[in-house]
């Protein structure tokens, strides 16, 4: 039931759909909650991630209502991470019929802190893992199955060293991929993240992909 509001609510057509894009290369329908995006950091294989200084939008009703964060937070117990905020969600809708993927790339290190978690809805997949280390090339990559409904949490190797990718697949797939913004290691001071979206500049914000949600109102403006 839980699986099926997730899946109905980013569907191709549905209530969100025309606020994502389409990931140019990858065919992948995408949609991002948390920090906002500076727009050059798009497009690229390498690096999905770089983040901008102000306050982090929301995060999707559903996501807070099934308590998603906290029962990761709670698989995630031990794999030495002690900052899990989950304050980061892509969403991507890998639809069959368009050929949806996503190739190989390290998920930001730097911007993001130690644990990623991702959790596979509506079908499962194959997740290929391989190295890119000079001795092992030529290797074959690792795949692994990725089940419908289910959750996996890159940390240590599979975070760091080894790159992650999902190749083309025969059934529509919604993945949500969670990750924690790296607020100290980032340039950003704690003004700057404190900043409210309206207070950047014009031509700042002229070259940012907005989170789909703005941040929640502060306990302080309910008390006027
Ligand atoms: O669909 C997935 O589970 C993986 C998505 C992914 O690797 C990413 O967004 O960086
Ligand atoms: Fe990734």
């Amino acid at each position: 039931e839980a699986e099926a509001a997730l899946v109905d609510y980013w569907r191709p057509n549905g209530p969100v759909f025309r606020e994502g894009c389409n990931e140019q290369h990858t065919n992948r329908r995408f949609f991002h909650y948390g920090p906002i995006l500076p727009r050059q950091s798009f497009g690229t294989t390498r690096s999905t991630l770089n983040v901008l200084p102000a306050r982090l939008g929301s995060m999707p009703s559903a996501v807070e209502e099934l308590q998603l964060r906290q029962r990761i937070r709670k698989e995630a117990e031990g794999l030495g991470d002690s900052h899990l905020d989950l304050d980061q969600l892509y969403v991507n809708y890998y639809s069959a019929a368009a050929k949806g993927r996503i190739g190989f790339h390290h998920d930001h290190v730097g911007t993001m802190r130690g644990v990623v978690a991702g959790l596979s809805l509506k079908s499962h997949c194959d997740f290929e893992l391989r190295a890119l280390d000079a001795e092992l090339c030529g290797q074959p990559t690792v795949s692994l199955r990725l089940p419908a409904r289910s959750l996996y949490l890159m940390s240590g190797l599979s975070r760091y060293h080894l790159q992650h990718g999902i190749p083309l697949h025969s059934a529509d797939r919604l993945s949500m991929t969670f990750r924690s913004v790296d607020k100290a290691g980032s340039s950003g001071s704690r003004r700057q993240w404190a900043r409210e979206w309206s207070s950047l500049p014009p031509a700042e914000a002229a070259k940012c992909r907005w989170p789909l949600l703005p941040p929640e109102q502060q306990a302080d403006d309910c008390k006027h």
